[in-house]
């Protein structure tokens, strides 16, 4: 079993002003990564930042926090150079945002970057199956992509726990809606990287829920060990 817990906030509800800060203050908290979402406003209907916000990130809070990129944009193929030139650690783009996922991966690859492979709601885990042996991490989106904020889908966790048992030491990430209600569900199904924005974000005390949340996605790691 080599996937370890793993908390990224994601900074989509934040002060978007003060997102450097933001950034800082969550590694602060206890962070164990930071998700950075991408939107383009034709693949989602909302729109972020791009490149160039993650470029004068990195340069604000260091070299050493892990960027997970999470590309909701059209045309993933367009990102990667100026993306792995601005900083980013792991490129996550949407299946059904390619025609061609292989290149993609390879694309990824050769420019340095980790390779993470998100679904939407509507996408079945079998069409993610055949990259699953070439991708670092896989994504299963656990809300409609666009907006924080939303309703966790906990009709999602089937295809996390048919990941976990098809692919046991797969880096499997969750995002949308993840706080304290849901994460036992998540761990439960064998998530062990977790996005979670609102819940964090917003808390009087992000520090606890990052504690909280990955307490609860370690024991959920414990236990699966013992049971094999
Ligand atoms: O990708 C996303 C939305 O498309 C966000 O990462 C996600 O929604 C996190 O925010 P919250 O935890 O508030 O749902
Ligand atoms: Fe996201």
């Amino acid at each position: 079993m080599a996937y370890s817990a793993k908390i990224g906030p994601s900074v989509l509800s934040s002060d978007l002003s003060q997102l450097g800060r933001e950034c800082e203050r969550m590694m602060e908290c206890g962070a164990d990564y930071l998700h950075l979402d991408v939107m383009d406003g034709h693949f989602v209907p909302n729109i972020t930042f791009g490149h160039p916000m993650v470029e004068c990130l990195r340069h604000s809070i260091g070299p050493d926090p892990f960027f997970d990129m999470h590309m909701m944009v059209s045309r993933p193929e367009q990102w990667v150079k100026p993306m792995a030139a601005a900083g980013a650690s792991q490129y996550t783009f949407h299946l059904e945002a390619t025609t061609n996922p292989g290149n993609l991966i390879k694309e990824i690859r050769e420019s340095g970057m980790k390779v993470g492979l998100a679904i939407k709601p509507g996408t079945t885990v079998e069409e993610l199956a055949p990259w699953a042996g070439q991708i670092d991490m896989a994504l299963v989106m656990t809300v409609e992509p666009g907006f924080g904020g939303q309703k966790f889908m906990e009709d999602m966790m089937p295809k996390v726990s048919w990941l976990r048992s098809q692919f046991p030491s797969l880096d499997i990430e969750v995002d949308g809606g993840v706080g304290p209600d849901s994460i036992h569900r998540c761990a439960e199904a064998g998530a062990n990287m977790i996005v979670s924005g609102s819940a964090v974000v917003s808390s009087d005390d992000p520090r606890s829920v990052i504690a909280l949340l990955k307490n609860v996605v370690i024991e959920a790691i414990q236990k699966r060990s013992l049971d094999r």
